[in-house]
């Protein structure tokens, strides 16, 4: 886990890309994607960075890591980043998902649109409630919990969604690895033990209202024209390689080091 300036940044598996990189290509594919839409074939840093609320010499330094220097005056080419990141992030491949725990929360994933363009296919929708068994959300029926594995294991599946209540994620998430799961994306508001190798995120989103009472409590306390150093809406600047890109973490990264009990808690922001 990266800790400060003075420690050796945390890096991803392949290719040694700090982490505090890897949090911010998402930001970068989410604005070079719009500029896609509009068919802009070229970008600036200063603009891209900009439309990602990066500031720029971090994006230049996170593209080296990409082995992409960009073109002077002319910029980046936007179609040959869009592919170069979402590459990097794995996103040229198919990747079906499950969903645990179909109710509010979990209804609602599935009917978002937003995984299909971006390459997460909703695989399965699972839960323990007979009731719900058999009954389409979002054109799939649901799954009982009974038939969890076999679902993992037909589909393929390497990513699990929890949406169940707290007291059954720490179970659901124990299943989802035996069955052969290795990313974890954790909604229910309990930290997760999970073996060394397989990652979990966790979003909370009463953390992320919580930082912004927080930071609203800043505003109102400081005096009016007295600066902060900071533009209007601009949180408190993150350190530049090891803390996350816009705002303190939404999701964690919580691995179990092998008889050591819960550890390495890795901040890091998930595009929304
Ligand atoms: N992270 C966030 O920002 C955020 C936001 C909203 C809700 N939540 C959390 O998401 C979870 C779901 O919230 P909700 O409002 O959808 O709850 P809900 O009660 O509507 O749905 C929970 C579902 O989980 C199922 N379930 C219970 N135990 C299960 C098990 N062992 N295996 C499989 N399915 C099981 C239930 O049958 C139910 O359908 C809660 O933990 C909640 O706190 C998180």
């Amino acid at each position: 886990m990266a800790t400060g300036r003075n420690h050796r940044p945390a890096t991803s598996r392949s290719r040694g890309i700090p982490e505090a990189t890897v949090a911010r290509l998402p930001l970068y594919l989410r604005a070079l994607t719009a500029l896609s839409e509009r068919s802009v074939p070229t970008v600036s840093s200063e603009e891209l960075a900009s439309a990602a609320g990066v500031n720029s010499a971090k994006l230049r330094k996170d593209f080296s890591y990409l082995g992409s220097y960009g073109t002077r005056g002319v910029g980046y080419d936007v179609e040959y980043l869009v592919y170069q990141i979402s590459r990097e992030l794995g996103l040229t491949q198919d990747w079906p998902v499950v969903i645990v725990g179909i109710g509010n929360l979990g209804a609602a994933l599935a009917n978002y649109g937003g995984f299909a363009s971006r390459g997460f296919r909703v695989a399965a929708l699972i839960d323990a409630d007979p009731q719900l068994a058999g009954k389409p959300v979002a054109g799939i029926p649901v799954q009982h919990t009974d038939e969890l594995e076999k679902i993992i294991s037909d589909n393929g599946v390497s990513i699990g969604v929890i949406a169940t209540p707290a007291g059954a994620a720490q179970q659901v998430c124990d299943r989802l690895v035996a069955a052969g799961i290795t990313s974890i994306l954790n909604f229910a508001p309990t930290v997760l033990s999970v073996p060394e190798g397989v990652d979990v995120r966790k979003v909370d989103l009463s953390i992320e209202l919580q930082i912004l009472a927080f930071h609203e409590q800043r505003k109102a306390g400081e005096e009016p024209g007295a600066s902060s150093g900071r533009r209007p809406g601009e949180a408190a600047a993150p350190d530049v390689d090891t803390a996350p890109p816009a705002a303190p973490p939404a999701v964690a990264v919580t691995k179990r080091p092998p008889e050591s009990g819960p550890d390495g808690d890795l901040p890091a922001v998930m595009p929304a």
